[in-house]
Formats: C-alpha cells, structure tokens, sequence
C-alpha cells in the first residue's frame, strides 16, 4: 500500500536536569518526528538531530527543511524500507533526516506485517545491558553523587563527558570511589588534538574500555597515530557515518571499537551494515545515544540486542533524561532494558502527552 503522507512534528522535551558535553549544555530536548502514514499502518521516525549543529552538522530546523522540500518529495509512494536510501541518493549529506524517514517508512512496513524492529533487524537477546553518560559537572563531589546515583539505579557501564580541564581529576576520583570492577569510559566529543597524546596517554592507568572520539571526527589518520600512543582502546563516535567510515577506519587502525548512532549513519538498515562489518573484523559495537524519546529508544534497544553488540551502549531509562517520556517509559531492570516485541517499534507516542510537548506539526502528501 502506498504511503499517503508524511508528518513533520516538532517537540520540546525539558531535561531531568542540565546535560553538559564539551560542545554544550543542554536544558531541552529539540526532537524532530517523522510520521509516515498507509492505509494499513503508521510509523514513526526520530530525527535525531540537535536543535543547533554543534554535535554535527545537522539540526532540527535544517532537517525539516531538507525533509520538506528535497526528501518527502523523492519518496516513491510504494516506499519500501531498501528503497528509500537509493531514492534519496541523490540528496548530499543529511544522514539524520534521511535516517528518521527511512525508520518511519520500516516502521510502518513492519507494524503492517506484525513483524518487530527486533525480529526484522536479527536481535539475539531479549534485553540489553545498560550504560548511562554522566555530563561534565561543576565539581568532581557533584560528579561522584551522580555517578553513586546511577550505580545505584543499577547501570553496568559508566561514561564520563570529558575535556582539556576536565579528565584525569573526575576519571581518578571515580575510579578510587567505585573500585576496579566498574566498568567505565570516557568521551571527549572531538575536544583534543594529536598534540593532546602524552595527556591522554595517561589515563591509561584508569583501566578504561574506551576513549570515544578523543579528536575531530575527520581525524582518522590522527586517530590511527593516537591508537599507537595511547593503550587504551580508542572508539569513534562522530567519524563514523557510514559502513565505508568503518571500513577506512578500521583499516587504518583509527579504532578498535565503534559507538553506532543509527541516527548518525543514516538508519538502522547502514546501522546493521556497520554492525556486521565491524563483527566480520573482531571489532567490538554498541549503541550510542542522542536523548532519544521512547520512540528512538526502541529502535535502538532493538538495535542493540544483535550479536555484535558486545558492550553495554548508552541505552539508559527513560528518566535519565525525561520525567515524562512521549510514549509508555523504558525502565531499567536489572541494569537491563528489555526489547520490544511488538509489531514494528513496539511502542507509540501516548496521544496527550505528545499534544503537551508538540511545537510545530506539519501534513506534507504524497
Ligand atoms: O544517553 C544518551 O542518549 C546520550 C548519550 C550521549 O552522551 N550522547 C552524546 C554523545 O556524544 O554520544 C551526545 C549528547 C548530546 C548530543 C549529541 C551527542
């Protein structure tokens, strides 16, 4: 059945509290939905885009536009999820608008023949282990009860934002107040240079699963230099928007580890791509997170229960980030979250809630 109809939907999402990274804080979630709408079913995409383009290029206003006039527009109204991308191949960029209309057009497929994201994508596990990312904070006493408060809640994997003037004292402090066996990382989101290798080599004695994007996501050959001073394993985050990303990156030896954004890749279908190639080479995955609404967060747990994805990811509850997610909240169990088995996401918005929240909607036809 042909897709009738896109919806562009604005939502503003106030954060449990400031979230704080070395390109930014932020007090509000800026989300872009993406409905498609078929006779038999609709579905959902999360653009996962920031209200402003310091995490990457892309934000919210320029998504929508890009969607508006270039994306809709190209859709084939028999749209099936392997032909969206080719249809829209001819647009430069904007993974993460693309990203959202080719996940609202899967889901709908799915939820029409009542397959899962899960079961469609080939998740192994019924639950995902959880890790949760801790911001940059005004002091490493306020850092340390937020990380008790997380460990508590029972998250298995701890990350830390960090950046020149905000590394060794919080990584020390933590390591020291909970021991050896927490698992722990850090992410500086591109805030070193090469010239930054000695220092970084030196958290090298925080027994650390990772150092994610410690240079500017256009470092690889940086990156593969860093690799061989520093003896931590290095992940990349921003670098990484593609499976031929991973290729190069691999191949070059710029990292060990990759962090997938569905989002940032362009969707979940680039998403297994970079899974499976980074499983055929031994190198370790997991799912990355952009504060996603329970609609994001779906696909994502889902993404996340494939084989490759060997390390806890940035899966966390819903009340990491809201105190009122648009849809039922994911809640941790166990320092688990579980995988949806419902047709398509699983999940939809709660119709109230998402009235409170919607800014801005949009009909575009097909
Ligand atoms: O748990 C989450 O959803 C957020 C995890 C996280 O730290 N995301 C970071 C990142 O660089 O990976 C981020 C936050 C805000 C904006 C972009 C990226």
């Amino acid at each position: 059945p042909p897709v009738t109809g896109i919806e562009l939907r604005r939502i503003s999402m106030p954060l449990v509290a400031p979230f704080r990274t070395s390109f930014g804080t932020a007090t509000v979630r800026d989300v872009l939905l993406v409905r498609a709408v078929t006779p038999e079913a609709e579905g959902w995409g999360e653009c996962v885009a920031m209200g402003e383009p310091m995490y990457s290029a892309e934000y919210a206003e320029g998504a929508a536009d890009v969607l508006r006039r270039f994306l809709i527009p190209a859709l084939p109204k028999d749209a099936d999820p392997y032909g969206v991308s080719r249809a829209l191949s001819s647009v430069k960029g904007h993974r993460m608008a693309k990203a959202a209309l080719e996940t609202a057009v899967l889901d709908a497929r799915l939820r029409a023949s009542g397959e899962s994201f899960a079961g469609f994508l080939g998740a192994a596990r019924d639950r995902v282990p959880c890790g949760v990312s801790v911001g940059i904070m005004d002091s490493v006493p306020e850092l340390l009860d937020a990380v008790q408060g997380y460990v508590d809640e029972g998250y298995v994997r701890i990350k830390l934002k960090i950046e020149p003037g905000w590394d060794l004292a919080p990584v020390r402090a933590v390591r020291e107040r909970f021991g050896d066996d927490l698992l722990l990382q850090v992410d500086a989101n591109a805030a070193y240079t090469l010239a930054d290798a000695p220092h970084l080599a030196r958290l090298d004695a925080f027994g650390l699963l990772l150092i994610e994007q410690p240079l500017a996501e256009d470092d690889l050959v940086q990156h593969a230099s860093l690799a061989r001073t520093v003896r931590t394993p290095i992940c990349l985050d921003e670098s990484i928007e593609s499976a031929a990303h991973a290729a190069a990156a691999i191949t070059l030896g710029a990292c060990s580890v990759v962090n997938i954004k569905p989002g940032r890749v362009g969707g979940y279908l680039e998403a297994r791509r970079i899974h499976d190639l980074c499983q055929a080479h031994g190198v370790p995955v997991w799912c990355g997170g952009m504060l996603e609404t329970g609609l994001g967060r779906a696909a994502n747990v889902a993404l996340a229960a494939l084989p490759g994805f060997t390390l806890p990811g940035d899966t966390s509850a819903s009340r990491r980030y809201f105190a009122t997610d648009i849809t039922a909240p994911f809640t941790l169990e166990d320092g688990h979250l579980a995988v949806p088995t419902g047709p398509g996401l699983g999940v939809e918005p709660i119709p109230e809630i998402l009235k409170e929240v919607t800014v801005d909607t949009e009909w575009i036809p097909l």
